[in-house]
């Protein structure tokens, strides 16, 4: 069976990689979403869809994922949550079950018809994006403990973390 996990990985994480290791167990296909494709620069979305990519990509890499069982695509955003769906029929290559921890993909996967299936939740206090956001704001190296080592590397290559800190300073500083 092919799951398709969907998320905005605004930086991809050690609880998300946990999770790709889970389903990877489980299922002979993870096709990999990077939602919200469109946005970057933000505090809640820093990093472009292409960047993400390769966050993932050199987490696979360093923890010898088996590239033949992943699968990896960029979506934007659509006006509608039924929309979403049908838009992401269109771009994804066939699946049989959509896994989220996010009550929103996950009722908009099961009124469409899709199986649905959830991951265990690694760590959720100590690994989620948000934490790790709010921990480069800050300038605090601890969000490096938080990533796979070669996102922390690819993060600092772009500066990434000042880029956070860059957008959200205010226009009279
Ligand atoms: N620690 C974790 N363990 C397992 N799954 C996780 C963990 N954190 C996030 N996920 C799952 O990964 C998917 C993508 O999540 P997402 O990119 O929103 O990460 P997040 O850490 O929840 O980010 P944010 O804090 O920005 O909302 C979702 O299905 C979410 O439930
Ligand atoms: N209307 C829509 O465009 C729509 C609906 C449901 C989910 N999504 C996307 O799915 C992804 C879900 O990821 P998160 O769990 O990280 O929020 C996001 O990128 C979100 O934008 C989009």
């Amino acid at each position: 069976m092919r799951v398709l996990f969907p998320g905005r990985f605004q930086p991809f994480h050690l609880g998300h990689m946990a999770a790709i290791q889970w389903l990877l167990n489980k299922y002979d296909k993870v096709i990999i979403l990077i939602g919200s494709g469109q946005e970057s620069h933000s505090i809640y979305n820093p990093f472009t869809a292409g960047e993400r990519l390769i966050m993932i990509r050199e987490s696979l890499k360093e923890y010898d994922v088996d590239f033949r069982k992943v699968i990896l695509f960029p979506i934007m955003e659509s006006f509608t949550n039924k929309n979403w769906i049908r838009i992401v029929e269109m771009y994804s290559p066939p699946f049989d079950v959509i896994v989220s921890g996010n009550p929103l993909v996950y009722t908009v996967a099961k009124e469409a018809g899709y199986l649905t299936d959830q991951v265990p939740i690694f760590n959720r206090e100590i690994y989620n994006a948000t934490r790790i956001r709010k921990l480069m704001l800050e300038n605090d190296p601890k969000w490096g403990e938080l990533v796979p080592k070669s996102v922390y590397k690819f993060i600092k290559e772009i500066g990434g973390d000042e880029r956070i800190r860059e957008v959200t300073k205010s226009d009279y500083c």
